[in-house]
């Protein structure tokens, strides 16, 4: 039950110059689960659109279970979506909601009616609601909503399971909720699933992959260790969490920062040249430094202390252990942990770009 899109390229209707998708090619496997990310505009609902057989594109191709869909109808595609604003229908039961799929197809192909019985009543088990029915959607929680939307994507059986932003209208201890339920679900019904979201946070708990978007491209498909440790742009670095970037050099196995009281540290096999270290705010130590950075307290993340370091022209907020003294005489930065980029590309070999503790 694969989904393979092949250098899909689709230009807006009326600006043929206006890529919106360009070249995307992705492959997801059987059973896989896959986020689709990117900031607004990326092109994520236009490559989710493509492939539920919604919007057309210009060229390439989208093979579903080893064929092309452009010999498929929407409902030989075996897929299912649903979006965030998931409107129910007001005035049918939330029975007849999850039905609807099933209700309105032809004859010879809908199920008789003590099967799509069976189906709805097994749908209302598997969303954990077997006592809602009969109840009409304004007596329903967002979450409840949600999940019986979920069931009506699920009542036709589909294989693959498209969902755009489809917790965007729910509060965040809920949302954790359902996309922890959503996973299972996805695992208990075998799925291949593609999630649009803008939450990166989202994306990383329940996919088993981030493919990541920028300007209609794909700029990284990757695990959430791959993206962290081998980012392949500063742009996916920084989309996917906070991230102080140092410039400055290498030069004979060394990288050399150009902000004054950031200690330099061995890079190995990268050639000299200009280059910027980017960080997360808890991968550096501070040394006391007479004459150092002044640095003062600036409120608390995770249970760590964060502070506030002033290098000159910039002021870099980094995460130390609560427990750590703030030295009033100033500190040195180490960085305990970097990835490089020359050009906006991540330098290679990228492992040991990765510096031990100074
Ligand atoms: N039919 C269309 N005609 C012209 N431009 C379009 C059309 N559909 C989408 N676009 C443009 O394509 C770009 C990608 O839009 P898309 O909705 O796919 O982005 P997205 O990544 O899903 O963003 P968001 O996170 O805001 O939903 C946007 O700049 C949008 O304005």
């Amino acid at each position: 039950m694969s989904v393979r899109i092949e250098d899909l390229v689709r230009r807006a209707p009326g600006n043929h110059d206006r890529i919106l998708l360009d070249q995307v090619t992705v492959d997801i496997p059987d059973g896989a689960f896959v986020a689709l990310v990117g900031p607004s505009g990326a092109g994520k609902t236009t490559l989710l659109r493509a492939i539920a057989g919604l919007d057309p594109f210009d060229t390439g191709r989208i093979v579903i279970d080893d064929r092309n869909t452009n010999d498929l109808s929407a409902r030989e595609r075996n897929v299912g979506f649903v979006f965030q604003n998931y409107a129910l229908f007001r005035h049918m039961t939330v029975a007849k909601n999850i039905s609807f799929g099933l209700d309105v197809l032809p004859g010879s192909q809908r199920p008789a009616k003590s099967e799509i019985d069976r189906r709805v009543k097994e749908l209302l088990d598997l969303i954990q609601l077997p006592d809602l029915g009969s109840s009409y959607p304004q007596r329903l929680s967002g979450g409840q909503r949600q999940r019986v939307a979920l069931a009506r994507a699920l009542a036709t059986r589909p294989k693959h399971l498209l969902l755009d932003e489809p917790f965007g209208a729910l509060d965040p201890v809920v949302r954790r909720t359902v996309r922890q339920w959503l996973r299972s679900l996805h695992d208990q019904l075998g799925l291949t699933t593609i999630l649009v979201t803008h939450d990166q946070e989202e994306a990383l708990d329940v996919a088993d992959r981030l493919v990541v978007m920028q300007d209609g491209r794909i700029v990284q498909d990757d695990g959430a260790e791959a993206l962290e440790n081998r980012p392949a742009t500063p742009f996916v670095m920084e989309f996917l969490g906070e991230t102080l970037s140092f410039p400055g050099r290498i030069t004979g196995g060394m990288f050399l920062p150009e902000l004054p009281h950031v200690a330099p540290f061995p890079v190995a096999g990268i050639a000299d040249g200009p280059a910027a270290a980017l960080i997360r705010p808890h991968e550096i130590r501070l040394t006391p430094e007479a004459g150092g950075a002044p640095v003062q307290r600036a409120g608390s993340r995770y249970g760590l202390s964060k502070l506030a370091v002033d290098l000159g022209d910039r002021i870099v907020d980094i995460l130390v252990p609560a427990s750590e003294a703030v030295p009033a005489s100033g500190v040195k930065l180490h960085i305990a942990a970097a990835r490089l980029f020359r050009d906006d590309r991540l330098l290679e070999p990228t492992h040991e770009a990765r510096v031990a503790a100074a």
